[in-house]
């Protein structure tokens, strides 16, 4: 007999499983946007590595600024280094950008003076060390700029890219392999034959999101419910893949070998069948060796939303990632009452106004988990937690937010 347990209880087993040790690679630094960092990096020199000048202007000593004039002696524009010094009554016109001639103390920047036959005049005075960017000032030689288990983004290969480093070593995304099981689903292009045959959606939905997370995924298609064909495709998937994802085959139908083949064939162990979730209740999470099995129940509504609450956390975890689903609170416009003693995932519209995101249920058709159309737009999940109150319009309830996963 089937033991349901809570999404919350779910989570815990999910958050808890240990992939085989994390692998590396090595890639270009725009081939690293939105990977883990596997290593601490650290600045290898100062920078700004000597004094540089934050304006245009001239360099000066800083009690030279009373005097009547300072003679202009040479100019010093960024990427040269001058030769001459800077010494009491003598000034370098000096460039944003530029070192700081040796001597100099102060910039003053140009609008702070009158030029007359080479000469400078100080029309209005600057304190010490002004516009100077001092040597360490945007980081300093072996300072840890970087930690590990960073997400790259672009002020990391920025910084990695002022710090001349041009590739780095981040974690190994997870090979992910779908399939869709089902004797009445075809894949595409594949010839309908009778009435009682729909197209298959889910390993391409899967494949998507998976995809959009970053793992490498191995399409295996669609097989038809039958115990040797679903053997020999979740044997092919484990050898191949860290983490295999099926869907159908799952609930209480003569038919649905799925799970035989999971328990019985291969022997895996089941960390859990049965959430108290809606869409989803079905869901099976197996272990296999160092793989995982995720079969996700056959409905398109019910694979897509189980996908994102099961499998996009599995490859976060792989990756070693410290993300989250995008959850956040929005206003909703009606009454909604919670249906059943289930954690329930409801598609809705979101926007975001007025510095807050709200919800409605616009042309959202009502029905079985087979609408997947009700994520097209702008689809948000409207997360009902099964211990929850019915909820009142014009509250702040929880949303995972669609549109960021696309
Ligand atoms: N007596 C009961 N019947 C059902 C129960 C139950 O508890 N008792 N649970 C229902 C719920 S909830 C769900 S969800 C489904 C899950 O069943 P399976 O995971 O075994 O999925 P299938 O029966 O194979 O398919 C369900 C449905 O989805 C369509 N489908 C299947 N694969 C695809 C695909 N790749 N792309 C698009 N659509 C697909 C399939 O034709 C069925 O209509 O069980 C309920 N029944
Ligand atoms: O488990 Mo089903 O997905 O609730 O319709």
């Amino acid at each position: 007999m089937k033991r349901f347990i809570s999404y919350d209880e779910s989570l815990t087993i999910l958050n808890n499983i240990i992939f085989k040790a994390k692998t590396k690679e090595k890639l270009f630094l725009t081939n690293c946007i939105g990977r883990v960092l596997a290593c601490n990096i650290s600045a290898d020199e100062n920078s700004p590595q000597y004094p540089t000048s934050a304006m245009d202007g001239y360099a000066i000593k800083f009690e030279d600024q009373k005097n009547d004039f300072i003679e202009i002696i040479d100019k010093n524009p960024a990427g040269c280094v001058v030769e001459s010094e800077v010494s009491n009554g003598v000034c370098i016109k000096t460039f944003t950008g530029s070192l700081i001639p040796n001597g100099a103390d102060t910039l003053i920047p140009i609008e702070n003076v009158e030029v007359i036959n080479n000469k400078i005049k100080v029309t209005k005075e600057v304190p010490k060390g002004f516009a100077i960017r001092e040597i360490g000032e945007n980081y300093k030689k072996g300072e840890v700029l970087i930690k590990e288990g960073t997400i790259i983004g672009f002020a990391e290969i920025g910084v990695l890219a002022s710090l001349n480093i041009s590739q780095i070593p981040v974690y190994c995304m997870p090979n992910v392999a779908i399939a869709s099981t089902g004797s009445e689903i075809l894949d595409l292009g594949e010839e309908q034959i009778n009435e009682s045959q729909i197209r298959s959606s889910n390993h391409l939905t899967i494949e998507a999101l998976a995809k959009k997370a970053g793992a490498n995924t191995i399409q295996m298609g669609v097989v038809k419910d039958d115990i040797d064909s679903i053997t020999k495709l979740l044997e092919s998937g484990l050898e191949k893949a860290d983490i295999v994802v099926t869907t159908g085959g799952v609930s209480v139908g003569d038919y649905d070998f799925v799970q035989d083949v999971i328990k019985e064939k291969l022997n895996a162990e089941v960390l859990f069948h049965g959430v108290t979730v809606k869409p989803g209740m079905h869901i099976l999470l197996a272990k296999k060796d160092e793989k995982v099995i995720l079969a996700l129940p056959g409905f398109a509504y019910s694979s897509t939303v189980c996908a994102i609450l099961y499998l996009l956390p599995l490859i976060y975890n792989y990756e070693g990632a410290n993300k989250k689903l995008p959850i956040v609170k929005a206003r909703i416009n009606q009454d909604f009452p919670l249906k059943m003693n289930k954690t329930i995932f409801t598609a809705c519209n979101v926007k975001y106004e007025n510095n807050e995101y709200s919800i409605d249920f616009e042309g959202k058709k009502q029905g079985t988990s087979a609408i997947l159309t009700n994520m097209l737009g702008n689809p948000a999940l409207l997360i009902q937690k099964e211990d929850s109150k019915d909820i009142k319009a014009g509250e702040l309830v929880d949303i995972l937010l669609l549109n960021e996963l696309k």
